[in-house]
């Protein structure tokens, strides 16, 4: 029974020294992804129509070296991001014939989840991805601890000095990154919505989206439940470089003040964690 427990505990502990490098190159699985959205990997896969594409083409066409690529492509086909659809025995740095060979026969499809990270995909999380990895996102998380001892403020408004939606405003190619990844998020939200409850926008005639973003939410909806005269509201400077689309109005605004009226309103949470951390979800909750 003792040797038992021993043996048990020796085996935690050793599982315990392998677990714990996960912690510590935790960032890594965020930034390579990072890494494949802006080299564009996801998006040239999917032009090809299914076909596989070899490593050196995809070198030639993003314009990096095969032997970085190889390193980057076989940590995400790991992940099951991109599939490597032949066996190879690797692409060194050296530039030998042999490694020239190995180069030009491996290849790689795209996968679900690959497919997830393409810019322009109908289901896309690439700007969520984007977003959640910028600097100005991830360097609040670094301070939590700070927050959790303290009982301070949202970390974001710690380290920025200002709320996400502050912050935003006086950085439009901030407030961009938010508009697109929330965009992301509306898509697919009001899709499954209008597939698994249509029924809920019978017999409504104007809806009022709150805090609806670049309007991605109202111009899906609309397209089907044309009926409905769609108002999107959300703060000003959101509002005044939104969508345009056929029976959308924008209105700028607070909805802390006041809401525009409509036969209903809608408001929807992002799950994306950074709204937690700004502290938005209380907030919207209160509301
Ligand atoms: C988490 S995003 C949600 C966007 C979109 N509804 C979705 O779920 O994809 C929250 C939205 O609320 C807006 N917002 C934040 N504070 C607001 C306020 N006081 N009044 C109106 N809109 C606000 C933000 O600009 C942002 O577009």
């Amino acid at each position: 029974m003792m040797e038992e427990k021993i043996k048990k505990e020796a085996e935690e502990e050793a599982q315990a020294q392998v677990d714990i490098w996960k912690y510590v190159f935790g960032f890594t699985e965020m930034a390579v992804v990072k890494c494949a959205i802006e080299l564009g990997i996801p998006d040239f896969l999917e032009g090809q129509d299914g076909q596989a594409m070899t490593l050196d083409g995809l070198s030639a066409a993003l314009g990096c070296s095969p032997s970085s690529l190889y390193r980057i492509m076989r940590f995400l086909t790991n992940r099951g991001i991109f599939r490597q659809v032949n066996q190879a025995l690797g692409c060194s740095s050296q530039n030998s014939t042999s490694n020239a060979i190995a180069c030009s026969s491996i290849t790689y499809v795209q996968t679900p989840l690959s497919r997830l990270l393409a810019r322009n995909g109908e289901k896309s999380m690439a700007a969520i991805v984007l977003l959640e990895s910028s600097p100005v996102m991830l360097s609040p998380w670094l301070g939590l601890g700070r927050r959790v001892l303290a009982n301070s403020p949202p970390p974001f408004d710690t380290y920025h000095g200002q709320d996400l939606w502050s912050y935003a405003q006086n950085n439009p190619a901030h407030s961009k990154l938010i508009n697109d990844a929330m965009a992301c998020d509306a898509r697919v939200a009001v899709s499954a919505m209008i597939n698994g409850c249509p029924q809920v926008f019978e017999g409504i005639s104007s809806l009022v989206d709150v805090g609806g973003g670049d309007g991605t939410a109202l111009h899906t909806l609309l397209k089907a439940c044309p009926w409905i005269r769609g108002i999107n509201f959300d703060l000003p400077h959101v509002v005044s470089v939104a969508l345009r689309s056929d029976g959308v109005e924008h209105v700028g605004g607070d909805m802390f003040h006041s809401v525009p009226n409509a036969d209903a309103a809608f408001i929807m949470v992002s799950t994306v964690s950074g709204c937690c951390m700004t502290g938005e979800m209380t907030s919207v909750s209160a509301y």
